[in-house]
């Protein structure tokens, strides 16, 4: 499996089907993913791509659709004649309602036929970008028509949102595991494609000197961020029944953490990986009182405000969106994993949109030392962080401190960066390029197994239910500030302070970084 060489791996071969080619996700993501595969020798030479929705398009008219996505999305641009035509030529696209049996079997014989054309051995990864109400039926009908009597693998990848909560969640996986096993279903957190998530396990594992300090002991807060600077554009509908609860933090939010906070897994396996993040999930306290939710989140809307010199409309305006919707579009929260390594940490975690900045980034922030006589009675010293920076900046950096040069014993910060992305630059390959290979290789690390999504909407469905109980505790905040001021008070009450995004506040801090800053 994921030992396999890339050789091995595309010497197998397989036919891709994009079911909801005509969609948003598709156009952005999956077509400009396939292609930066393509070009760097991923998909192999025995595959084909199949793109599945109800409009009628023809071949020609669908590859110029793709054409146009690659063009504008994908870090490779199809410029290459020659390449661009060989990747084109084993593009088709298929015209299909999901709820008629009858348009599996024809799809049956259009894919026999690509498999004996391109000696694709019957392995078939279908990929749902389609709304989840749809799975279990594309599911069955997958199943009916036919098309799981190939003698390859097949594997089911779908996307996000897994259910709307714990109940719907745990319907729509039984649909599904009618007809797919567990190892055959590959449930997308696109977070866990991201380059610098996947990092955090080596920067833990694979290093000396932060695992002793990975604790109780010696590290005084984690804080998460995940700022983005967009509104809801044109996902009202949808936006507005899932908030950032929904959206954010029962997927992306949650894995974050339960990476950083996981035990070292015995075998680098997808399983025991896992293993060690659903106990995570389990150790998280919950909420048993919609006072404890009170107390430790606060939920926020954006009203109307200001980004880089330009009005935004408040959240209320947006299209689709009811004028008096209680949903929220940030959400900050002090969580904490009760187990041994963890207790009494507090976990701070926010995530909204229209803040002044697109930033992820985690920060540990360590314990103070001890005050001695050299330093304390005159200066107060800044802790230190690591930083890791998820995106759109990749990296990480550590803030200590060090003598500032002079014959006095002043203390000044000093940060030391690796900067990934502006050494790899656009050729980061993007999260659902991972992902998708990933997939076709069978390698279900980084999806989400059946339990961790159980545990998290566990935890999620509590804060949902007190908020419906009463929404006096919404609080709002200009479009393009940093969130309401309820979300500095989670800190504030601790004695800690939300530490600001890429650096912004490292004035007097002196860098040492691979960019030359
Ligand atoms: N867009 C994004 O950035 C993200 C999307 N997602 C998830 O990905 C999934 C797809 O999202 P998105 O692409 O934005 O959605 P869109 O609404 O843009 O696309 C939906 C697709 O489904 C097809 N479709 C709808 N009904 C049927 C049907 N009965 N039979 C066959 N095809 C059908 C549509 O094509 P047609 O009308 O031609 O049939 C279209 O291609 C959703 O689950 C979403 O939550 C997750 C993260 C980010
Ligand atoms: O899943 C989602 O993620 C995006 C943010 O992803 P990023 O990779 O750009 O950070 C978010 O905008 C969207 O609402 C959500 O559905």
């Amino acid at each position: 499996m994921a030992d396999k060489t890339l050789d091995q791996i595309t010497a197998e071969g397989a036919v891709y089907f994009i079911f909801g080619a005509t969609g948003d996700l598709a156009r952005r993501k999956l077509f400009p993913a396939l292609y930066s595969l393509y070009r760097e020798g991923k998909l192999g030479e025995r595959f084909a791509i199949v793109g599945l929705a109800r409009r009628p398009r023809t071949a020609e008219q669908f590859r110029d659709d793709v054409y146009e996505s690659i063009q504008e999305f994908c870090r490779y641009k199809p410029n290459e004649v020659q390449a661009w035509r060989e990747f084109a030529e084993r593009f088709t696209y298929h015209s299909l309602d999901i709820g008629n049996v009858d348009g599996f079997r024809e799809l049956k014989a259009t894919t026999e036929e690509l498999e004996a054309r391109y000696e694709i051995p019957g392995n078939r990864l279908f990929y749902l970008a389609l709304a989840p109400e749809l799975f279990g039926t594309v599911s069955r009908n997958l199943r009916d028509g036919g098309m799981l009597e190939s003698g390859g693998w097949h594997r089911l990848v779908i996307e996000k949102p897994f259910g709307y909560d714990y109940p719907s969640a745990g319907s729509l996986n039984e649909e599904i595991r009618h007809v797919f096993r567990e190892d055959e279903v590959f449930r997308i957190d696109h977070y866990l494609g991201k380059e610098m998530v996947q990092n955090i396990e080596v920067i833990r594992f694979a290093n000396a000197f932060f695992e002793p300090l990975w604790n109780n002991n010696h590290i005084a807060n984690v804080q998460i961020t995940l700022a983005e600077t967009v509104g809801v554009e044109e996902r009202g509908a949808y936006y507005n029944k899932s908030g950032a609860l929904r959206d954010m933090v029962q997927n992306h939010m949650l894995q974050m953490l339960t990476m950083i906070a996981m035990e070292p897994p015995s075998r680098l396996d997808p399983e025991d990986i896992r293993d060690e993040k659903v106990k995570v999930l389990r150790s998280l306290r919950g909420f048993s009182t919609p006072d404890e939710v009170r107390e430790r989140v606060v939920r926020g809307q954006y009203t109307e405000g200001e980004q880089k010199g330009k009005p935004i409309k408040g959240y209320r305006n947006e299209d689709s969106v009811p004028a008096d919707s209680a949903t929220e579009t940030f959400f900050a929260a002090r969580l904490f994993v009760d187990n041994f390594r963890w207790a009494g940490v507090p976990f701070y975690v926010r995530t909204g949109k229209r803040l002044p900045v697109k930033s992820t980034e985690i920060v540990i922030e360590f314990k103070n030392v001890p005050n001695n006589v050299l330093f304390a009675s005159k200066q107060q010293l800044q802790p230190n962080l690591l930083v890791i920076r998820v995106n759109p900046m990749e990296g990480i950096y550590i803030k200590f401190n060090a003598k500032k040069p002079g014959n006095d014993m002043t203390v000044q910060p000093v940060a030391m960066e690796f900067c990934q992305s502006c050494q790899v630059g656009i050729n980061t390959p993007e999260a659902y390029e991972r992902l998708i290979f990933d997939a076709g290789r069978g390698d279900s690390t980084y999806f989400t197994r059946w339990d961790e999504l159980a545990a998290a909407w566990q935890l999620v469905d509590p804060i949902a239910a007190a908020w419906r109980e009463s929404a006096d505790d919404l609080t709002f905040y200009p479009g393009g500030a940093w969130g309401p001021q309820q979300a500095h008070g989670l800190l504030e009450e601790d004695g800690y302070f939300w530490w600001p995004v890429n650096g912004q506040d490292e004035d007097n801090v002196i860098w040492v970084s691979n960019t030359g800053k």
